[in-house]
């Protein structure tokens, strides 16, 4: 059967693109609905029936407001209960066999149950949103199980809505999958795709049976780098779904975001989808494309309003790009860069932000705004095409970088120096620093905000809070302590309160996993630290005990990458004022007499451009601004990082260029994988590869705990080894977590015993590298 390239020009009664769209909206609700609907649930205080409803009113609520704001023909199947990518799963049946007894089998694959743990959850590409990694294998049996697209249209059309279903492509579905365990040796679950297609051609057939005429299908995978072989299944997907006859399917738009289409490009141009999707904020590369002309034939859905910031669009930059587009490809349509689940819903909700920065922003509903009148201005322009690529750069360093502090000493020096000086057991345990964030302590914060109560009386309460997790720290025998981040409404939120430069919002709340949240500052000028600001509660907790008690700071690059950033300003010179913030907050903490200090860089690998050839540049500056806020630690003041959602030979890269004494990392949830890395063999530093995972309610018993434990010791010296969980307990109950901690205690005595003989022929080890 031939492909018709271009069915929008050829064949005028496929309805035309409209000239304004978004590529998908929040999904939490403006005051957060949809987490206290699933928080609900999940307490057993409401049934699943009810938050069904509350997912009905919220998409109800979503496209109204959507239409109301002029948008045409809004996206769906944005929704979802907990996350995009699992409902893909879900919906294709893919759901491992020890799920499928579960009492509510969707859930039980995002949270895990007392029998079962999770699916693994990482990082959305480079965002601060977290996706569930659906487990394929050869014996996966794919089959529409659910119709959640349809069922959406048809919800959508009962209030005379006509809807985009949106779609995770079968590319990128299958590239962000992992393969199941028992998989042969070999097997990738982009094997399966011809087998996924199949189900996709059927879903394609009940949507135009809906009456649906266009499905977005978001591919964002093909921004980053793709082998040969990926981009034959690029061509293989579109060929087959594209294939199907425009009777039997919707028109086929294909999104590309988060960057450049680089090599699939020519692929997707050459394939016959009727509409494509450009990043024209992060992608912008792809206007100085040659090849761009092979668009010629298709609709290009051209992403000018940026759906990653909060800055107003720049809108005549923004048309200048739409009319050199015009004389490059078919119709142009007006988009956001990506969908935006990433910004906050409604600006009109902030009521305490300064007018003048104010008027620079824009969150999602004004960015929806920002696409109508971009569409308006672009009908209105005149037809002849802008001929050169505009160009639109961020700001270069004028000036030449500041200097760069002082180094360290090499760490087998620092070691001894920190051996000495801490009489740290073997095995130390540790955790990563936040304990339980109990109803009372955000209550208490509110009220405080509020003004109904005091500082002193918040300050007690914290104080209190603090030595409750303290006193259980030493009741259960940890070795090294912290206070339990109670101050904390979230670790960057609170240093971005505390320093000169930042805008905080009241309502602006972004998805970062299921039903959590957070409110990325906004970084709007220069950085500075006016006053200490973690010191007082750090001496406060030290005065709790005689244990160690480690000081605890977010790193530079984590407030960067988890803030709205000014873009009028090079980044590195943004990084190195940061840095320098908590490189002065690290010098106070050491003068007050703090012995450990932890300096959290979770989001280091988050930063990391999706493209390799960019990965060298962003890391050198990236571990300089680490480094610059960590160097001023003595020799004997030990310097801990955590790491989260790394794989292994990122994190080994990285951990190597931080510098830092001692790592504690995510490892729990996938098994300790990264100690099959070769590149662990010959690791000179600490370790604490996590042993407990965090983000499920399940508490790990013993003899799993020292599974893991002894994974990690059959490969590295006993000496280097640090017991902890993969990441903060503050998303925990104090139930769960004083049960946790109890069998990581247990486990790591009878490590001890057990490896004695290690423990002391390491320590020679230790003694002879530093000659
Ligand atoms: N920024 C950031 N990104 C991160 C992480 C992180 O810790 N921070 N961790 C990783 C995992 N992501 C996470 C993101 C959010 C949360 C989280 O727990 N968020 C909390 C909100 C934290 C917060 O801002 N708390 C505030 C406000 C709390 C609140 O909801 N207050 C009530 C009122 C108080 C009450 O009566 O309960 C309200 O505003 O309605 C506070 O404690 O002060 C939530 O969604 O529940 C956890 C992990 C990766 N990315
Ligand atoms: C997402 S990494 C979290 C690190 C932080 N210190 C905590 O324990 O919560
Ligand atoms: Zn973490």
């Amino acid at each position: 059967m031939t492909a018709r390239p271009n069915a929008v020009s050829t064949f005028p009664t496929f309805p035309a693109f409209p000239s304004a769209t978004i590529l998908g909206y929040p999904r939490i609700g403006p005051r957060r609905e949809l987490k206290r609907a699933l928080e609900s649930y999940w307490n057993g205080r409401s049934s699943r029936d009810e938050l069904n409803s509350a997912g009905r009113r919220l998409r109800e609520a979503t496209w109204r407001r959507l239409t109301d704001l002029g948008l045409a023909e809004p996206p769906s199947n944005t929704f979802s209960l907990y996350d995009h990518v699992l409902d893909t799963a879900f919906m294709l049946d893919a759901v491992p066999a020890r799920y499928r007894a579960a009492d509510d089998v969707y859930f039980a694959m995002a949270r895990g149950t007392d029998d079962v743990a999770p699916l693994r959850m990482t990082k959305w590409f480079d965002t601060n949103y977290h996706y569930i990694v659906p487990e394929i294998g050869p014996e996966t049996a794919f089959r529409l199980a659910d119709d959640k697209p349809v069922r959406e249209v048809a919800e959508a059309r009962e209030l005379g809505v006509s809807t985009r279903p949106v779609l995770l492509g079968p590319v990128t579905f299958l590239l962000l999958s992992q393969a199941s365990a028992g998989s042969p040796a070999g097997f990738t679950p982009l094997h399966r795709l011809n087998d996924v297609l199949g189900v996709y051609s059927e879903l394609l057939r009940a949507l135009a049976a809906e009456g649906v005429d266009w499905v977005q299908l978001d591919e964002p995978a093909l921004v980053a780098d793709r082998s040969d072989e990926e981009l034959v299944a690029v061509r293989v997907a579109y060929e087959r779904l594209g294939g199907l006859d425009l009777t039997e399917r919707p028109q086929l738009f294909v999104s590309s975001y988060f960057g450049e289409l680089g090599a699939a490009l020519p692929v997707l141009a050459d394939c016959p989808v009727e509409a494509i999707g450009l990043d024209l904020d992060r992608g912008r590369d792809v206007l100085a494309r040659r090849d761009l002309a092979s668009l010629a034939g298709k609709t290009v859905v051209a992403g000018v309003v940026p759906g990653r910031n909060i800055w107003r669009t720049h809108l005549n930059d923004a048309l200048d790009t739409l009319r050199y587009l015009r004389g490059k490809a078919g119709d142009v349509t007006v988009s956001t860069s990506c969908s935006l689940l990433h910004v906050p819903h409604d600006l009109e909700s902030e009521d305490d932000l300064d007018p003048a920065l104010r008027k620079r922003l824009a969150f999602a509903d004004q960015k929806v705004g920002e696409v109508i009148e971009l569409a308006r201005l672009f009908a209105a322009a005149p037809d002849d095409a802008v001929t050169a690529p505009p160009v639109r750069q961020r700001p270069q360093a004028s000036s030449p970088d500041s200097a760069q502090p002082a180094e360290r000493s090499p760490y087998p020096v620092r070691a001894v120096a920190q051996a000495e000086h801490l009489r740290l057991p073997p095995l130390p345990v540790t955790t990563i620093g936040s304990f339980p964030q109990t109803g009372d302590v955000r209550a208490a914060r509110a009220a405080l905000a509020a003004g109904e109560i005091s500082e002193e009386r918040y300050e007690a309460l914290v104080k209190a809070e603090i030595e409750r997790a303290v006193r259980l720290q030493e009741r259960l025998g940890l070795d090294v302590l912290v206070h339990g981040e109670p101050e904390r409404n979230d670790m960057v939120q609170y240093f971005a309160e505390h320093l000169d430069g930042f805008a905080i919002t009241r309502h602006g709340w972004v998805q970062s996993y299921g039903s959590r949240c957070t409110r990325p500052p906004i970084l709007h000028g220069d950085v500075d630290r006016p006053a200490p600001i973690t010191v007082g509660w750090a001496r406060y907790a030290q005065s709790l005990t005689g244990k160690p008690v480690k000081g605890m700071l977010t790193g530079p690059v984590t407030i960067v990458a988890w803030s709205f950033v000014r873009e009028d300003r090079p980044l590195r010179a943004v990084f190195d004022q940061v840095a320098d913030a908590i490189r002065a907050e690290v010098a106070d903490l050491q003068d007050a007499g703090v012995s450990i200090i932890q300096v959290d860089e979770p989001a280091l690998r988050e930063l990391l451009p999706l493209r390799r050839a960019d990965q060298a540049a962003y890391l050198s500056w990236a571990v300089g601004a680490y480094r610059r806020a960590t160097s001023v630690a003595a020799d004997r003041t030990q310097i801990h990082t955590h790491l989260c959602y790394s794989d292994a030979a990122e994190v080994l890269t990285a951990i190597d260029a931080l510098d830092a004494d001692v790592t504690t990392i995510e490892s729990a949830r996938s098994n300790a994988r990264v100690l099959d890395d070769p590149a662990m063999k010959g690791f000179a530093r600490g370790l604490g590869p996590g042993v407990y995972d965090i983000h499920s309610p399940r508490v790990p018993a013993v003899p799993e705990i020292t599974g893991l434990a002894e994974k990690i010791l059959r490969v590295l010296p006993a000496d280097q080894v640090w017991i902890n969980p993969d990441c903060g307990l503050k998303t925990r109950t104090y139930d769960q977590v004083e049960a946790a901690l109890t069998n990581i205690v247990t486990a790591t005595a009878e490590l001890r015993e057990v490896s004695e003989v290690l423990l002391s022929s390491s320590d020679n080890c230790r003694d002879r590298s530093v000659g």
